[in-house]
């Protein structure tokens, strides 16, 4: 396991990161959420040993890692925000070079280049230079970089900025894959509440530096979800039939439209056997319902009062 304890940088007057705690057990994917400006890169740079704290540790398997940083990066990959390649190698070339800076065998890295390749999708791809690959394509040879030295852990900082949707659904295939064929554990950053939710086991809610928010998807959207909003799907509504509903005193912020009917309810109310029968003594007709839960956007702004991305 790799733990995070009261970890804090200072740039100047600037508290980039302060006081973040933080844990990954082998095997898990967990997400490192928050808008621009958060925190997130400055973290990952210390989880990474390329910076040091100004305070706070980190832990591999209890032990700090500190003052002897090699036993955290034999274990662990990164994948920069910043693409690192050399454009005018190629993929092949480029894999070399790196497997190379990590003391890998020959032989040893001739087979990791294969098996790299294949995990990133770039194996046709092997005379061409870097130069000449699309976005999506360098990400995902940035990805292969980092899995070259077989990390039980792998750090991925924002790895989808600025791809088409196409390749973007790629890496994360990709990322999840990963996770589940090589039980590779994944810190996985994003300002994209929708990739964290996708991929990540367990959540952290960074902003201004701080984490605000833990948990799994479930137990974070917890903090927000009193109530659910719920949509019926009606062949017609009439007017009596919107007048009794409103009269049962449970559901709120109804709204009308058209075939549509949407209200508010608290979050452990049985709407059904209120609204069957009223559907029944009216004669109308329930097509569909559907029942809207809180998303991890809903949640940020709870929390912060501002949009995750602006
Ligand atoms: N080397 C530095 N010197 C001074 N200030 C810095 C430095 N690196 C980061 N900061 C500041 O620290 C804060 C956190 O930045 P950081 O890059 O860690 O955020 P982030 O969540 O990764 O954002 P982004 O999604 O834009 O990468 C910002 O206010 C940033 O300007």
């Amino acid at each position: 396991m790799i733990e995070v304890v009261n970890l804090t940088k200072s740039f100047k007057k600037v508290k980039a990161v302060n006081d973040v705690n933080l844990y990954i057990e082998p095997g898990e994917i967990v997400g490192l959420l928050g808008p621009n400006g958060a925190g997130k890169s400055t973290t990952i740079a210390m989880v990474s040993t390329l910076i040091q704290p100004t305070a706070g540790d980190i832990l591999l398997q209890q032990k700090s890692v500190l003052q002897h940083p090699i036993a955290l990066r034999n274990v662990l990959g990164v994948v920069p925000q910043d693409i690192a390649l050399y454009e005018e190698l190629t993929a092949q070339e480029n894999l070399e070079f790196f497997g190379s800076i990590h003391k890998i065998p020959k032989r040893k890295l001739k087979e990791r280049i294969e098996t790299v390749l294949q995990q990133i999708g770039l194996q046709q791809e092997l005379k061409k230079p870097v130069k000449h690959y699309s976005g999506g394509m360098k990400r995902r040879l940035n990805i292969g970089v980092a899995l070259l030295h077989e990390p039980q852990y792998l750090i991925m900082d924002e790895p989808t900025v600025g791809i088409d949707p196409q390749s973007r659904n790629y890496i994360l295939e990709t990322v999840k894959k990963l996770n589940k064929e090589a039980n590779t554990a994944i810190i996985y950053t994003s300002h994209y509440m929708e990739e964290v939710e996708y991929l990540c086991d367990r959540i952290y809610i960074m902003d201004k530096g701080q984490i605000i928010a833990t948990g799994t998807k479930e137990e974070i959207k917890a903090i927000l979800s009193s109530e659910k909003t719920i949509e019926l799907k009606l062949e017609k509504h009439s007017k009596p039939f919107v007048e009794e509903l409103l009269q049962q005193g449970v559901l709120s912020n109804i709204q009308v439209k058209e075939s549509h009917i949407s209200f508010n309810v608290a979050k452990h109310t049985d709407f059904l056997p209120i609204v069957l029968p009223l559907c029944e003594t009216h004669g109308i007709v329930l097509k569909s319902f559907h029942v809207q839960e809180p998303t991890l956007e809903d949640v940020f702004l709870h929390l912060t009062g501002r949009a995750l991305r602006n």
